[in-house]
């Protein structure tokens, strides 16, 4: 199987141990994913997309990219331009982010079409996120989709993220609407109820997947914190517990490697329910250290 995820990776500032102590990484939701998804199955060829400078840091990120053992050949360079950045500030383990990416390369990804689709062509299953819609203008938005419709409709699984992120958007409306276009271009679907709750005034989980089942998904998977996760797909609906962490150091990207843990399942068609509690699992060891992308054992989670 090989799979092509499609987005930004920043730098990453994340807060260490000591005060005012930063350490220098790389990550973006869809790269997170990508990366925790070769972690754990490293027979899936992973792939990734997007714009990056032909600076120093664009180089080093490219170099940590190759090293995760993640495919980024066919990725835009943007001479003109580098790579965005964030930084990530902990309340009591729950993060909130700051970011400084108006002007990353990743912001062109959309800019060449054939480029684009030619990224596409030879993977199974495409990636994408909220954000990956957010970081784009609105031609490029509309190119990034049509691309997708296409291979959707040539035999490709499209998975989505609406990962709501109001401080990247022009407007609420806009990011409403073009969070229901990409569901409408997706298979599964990975909302957290939280954000939905909050931008779509979902009631329940329930009301969230049924939302995203209209616009066209067959797979959703409604993330819910720390309370039970809510499925549905084509034959049934249910919920999964998910167990308790007894310390949270740093929430950054448990959504994102618990979607990975999901993708990884759809390799050999395995239960929802089993993927979803693989996914706790994961995401459970990444919120107990600092930073997106945190060094797993493996073994301990193969699919
Ligand atoms: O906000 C963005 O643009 C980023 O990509 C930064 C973060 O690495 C992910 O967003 C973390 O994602 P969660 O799994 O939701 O914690």
């Amino acid at each position: 199987m090989r799979v092509l995820s499609i987005g930004e990776c920043m730098a990453e500032l994340s807060p260490q141990h000591e005060a005012g102590t930063f350490r220098l990484g790389f990550a973006g939701d869809t790269f997170n994913t990508a990366w925790y998804l070769a972690r754990i199955s490293p027979e899936i060829n992973v792939s990734y997309f997007t714009g990056f400078g032909s600076d120093s840091i664009s180089a080093q990120m490219r170099e940590m990219i190759s090293e995760a053992g993640i495919d980024h050949s066919n990725c835009l360079v943007v001479p003109d331009r580098t790579v965005g950045l964030y930084l990530i500030s902990l309340d009591h383990g729950e993060r909130s982010f700051s970011y400084w990416r108006g002007q990353s390369a990743a912001r062109c990804l959309a800019s060449d079409p054939d480029k684009l689709g030619q990224a596409i062509e030879g993977h199974d299953l495409i990636y994408f996120s909220g954000i990956t819609l957010a970081i784009l203008d609105a031609s490029g938005r509309a190119t990034l989709l049509s691309a997708l419709r296409t291979a959707r409709i040539n035999g490709k699984l499209i998975a989505f993220d609406p990962n709501l992120r109001p401080r990247l958007w022009e407007g609420t409306d806009t990011m409403l609407k073009a969070t229901m276009e990409g569901a409408q271009v997706s298979d599964i679907v990975l909302p957290s109820f939280e954000d939905e709750a909050t931008w779509f005034k979902d009631a329940t989980p329930k009301a969230t997947a049924n939302r995203y089942l209209s616009a066209g998904g067959n797979t959703i998977v409604v993330k819910n914190g720390a309370d039970e996760i809510y499925y549905r797909d084509q034959t049934r609906e249910g919920t999964v517990p998910v167990p308790p962490i007894a310390a949270v150091i740093d929430t950054t990207a448990a959504g994102d490697s618990f979607n990975a843990a999901i993708l990884a399942g759809t390799k050999d068609q395995s239960p929802l329910p089993q993927r979803i509690a693989l996914a706790c699992r994961l995401s459970a060891a990444v919120v107990q250290a600092r930073g997106a992308l945190v060094p797993i054992n493996a073994a301990d989670f193969k699919s």
